[in-house]
Parts: C-alpha cells; sequence; structure tokens
C-alpha cells in the first residue's frame, strides 16, 4: 500500500454538512447581494466577477439589475460558478467577522486535522466555494481556527471538480506523486476523476447515508473511519 502523504478534501458533505451551506451561507448571500453590487460594483474586482457572471451566461451588455437577478438566481439553483463563488465569498467575510456565523464542523473533523498534521501529512481544501471564502471557512470554524493546519486550497480557478485533468493539476501543485494523495469526496464523480488521474480516494457518506455493500470507492462514515 502507497504511502498517504497529503491528504486533499472537499468542504460541503465531507468536513461540514450541506445544510449549513444551503440553509445559513446562500440564505445570507442572498439576501446581502443586491446591496453588495450597489455598494462595491465599482471596485476592479466585483466588477470583474460581474462581468465574468455576465459572459458565462451570454449576457455582456446586459444591465447591472439583469446581472443580479442572474446571480441570485444561480445561488438558488447551487450553481457551481467560479464568479458567483468569488463574490459569495466577500459577502460573506462580513457575516464571519461580525460573528453572525461559524462554519460547520463535523465533529471529529477539527482533531483529525489536528491528528492528521502532526502526522507529517500536508493539508489540503479542494471546493466549488472560492479559495478566499474557503480561507474564512477554516479560519471561523466552529472548531476554531483550523486554517494554521492547512497547506493550501483549490478552487474552481484551478478546474472543475469533476475533471481528471484538475487533480493532475492539483498533484503537480502539491508536488507530490498523485498515488501519494488521498482526495476525500462525498461526491462519487468527483471521486472518479481523482482516482483516473491516479489519486486515492475516500468517499465520505455522512449519516442517515448508508455504506453500500460494493461501494466504488472505500467509504466512510466519518473522518475517524478512515484509516491511511
Ligand atoms: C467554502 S465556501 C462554501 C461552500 C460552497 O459554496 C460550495 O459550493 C461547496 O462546494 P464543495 O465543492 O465543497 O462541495
Ligand atoms: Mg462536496
Amino acid at each position: 500500500m502507497t504511502v498517504i502523504r497529503a491528504i486533499l478534501t472537499d468542504i460541503e458533505g465531507t468536513t461540514s454538512s450541506i445544510s449549513f451551506v444551503k440553509d445559513v451561507l446562500f440564505p445570507y448571500a442572498h439576501k446581502r447581494l443586491p446591496a453588495f453590487v450597489e455598494t462595491h460594483g465599482d471596485t476592479p474586482e466585483v466588477q470583474h466577477w460581474l462581468h465574468e457572471a455576465a459572459k458565462e451566461a451570454g449576457i455582456v451588455e446586459a444591465p447591472r439589475q439583469e446581472v443580479i437577478e442572474l446571480l441570485l438566481g444561480w445561488i438558488d439553483q447551487d450553481r457551481k460558478s467560479t464568479a458567483l463563488k468569488a463574490l459569495q465569498g466577500m459577502i460573506w467575510k462580513d457575516g464571519y467577522e461580525g460573528g453572525d456565523f461559524r462554519a460547520h464542523m463535523y465533529p471529529e473533523v477539527g482533531a483529525k486535522l489536528h491528528a492528521w498534521r502532526a502526522d507529517g501529512l500536508h493539508l489540503y481544501i479542494y471546493s466549488s466555494g472560492s479559495v478566499p471564502a474557503q480561507k474564512l471557512f477554516f479560519r471561523y470554524s466552529e472548531a476554531g481556527d483550523l486554517s494554521p493546519l492547512l497547506s493550501g486550497y483549490f478552487d474552481t480557478e484551478t478546474g472543475p471538480k469533476r475533471e481528471q485533468a484538475s487533480y493532475e493539476k492539483i498533484a503537480a501543485a502539491i508536488g507530490e506523486q498523485p498515488g501519494h494523495i488521498l482526495f476525500l469526496s462525498d461526491i462519487v464523480e468527483e471521486l472518479d476523476a481523482a482516482r483516473a488521474a491516479g489519486l486515492r480516494t475516500g468517499w465520505l457518506l455522512r449519516a442517515p447515508l448508508a455504506i453500500p455493500d460494493m461501494p466504488r470507492h472505500p467509504a466512510y462514515a466519518d473522518f475517524d473511519a478512515i484509516v491511511l
């Protein structure tokens, strides 16, 4: 069995509950997005992402209000748009820093990340959430500030999570052979793509999900069940 030297983990459904993202983060961004665009819409970074969103939808000449409506619809659909995720991250910053919420972590995750790091493993995140949003997520988590444990973050600017090439790029960026990296996710298509790139995989099936008799990937109910 190859030695695992690095762990790359997804967030939603893996370290943290889907309901925290859908019931806390998304409504927070939905409520504040129109005012945020109103107040910050002329800054270069926000302008850039509004333009990218409009381009993605094929409405580059559209008035700003139409782009806002588009983004609100995308939040409702949980569209994994890089532009939307970048804007959401900027909006969530206020929520974390103002103490409106802390990021949910499943109960064993914080201790397990500490243990893996103490064993010398390098820990990385790969999520559809933007890198700045990921940094906030682990800094302001229910398990305390976990950001010092993390060696790096990847988002969909590296590539889509269901494509083999994204994992090849991440392995190269980490500087490890793919076989020494364990990717953890709740989404089987992401795990298939990671395996095709040569990474080891772990499928998180959090309760009430049951582990099938013959899972397509090594399957675990939580991080404590993972044997390296
Ligand atoms: C870290 S930002 C909040 C999560 C988010 O917006 C998201 O889309 C999570 O997707 P994941 O790839 O972590 O399943
Ligand atoms: Mg996920």
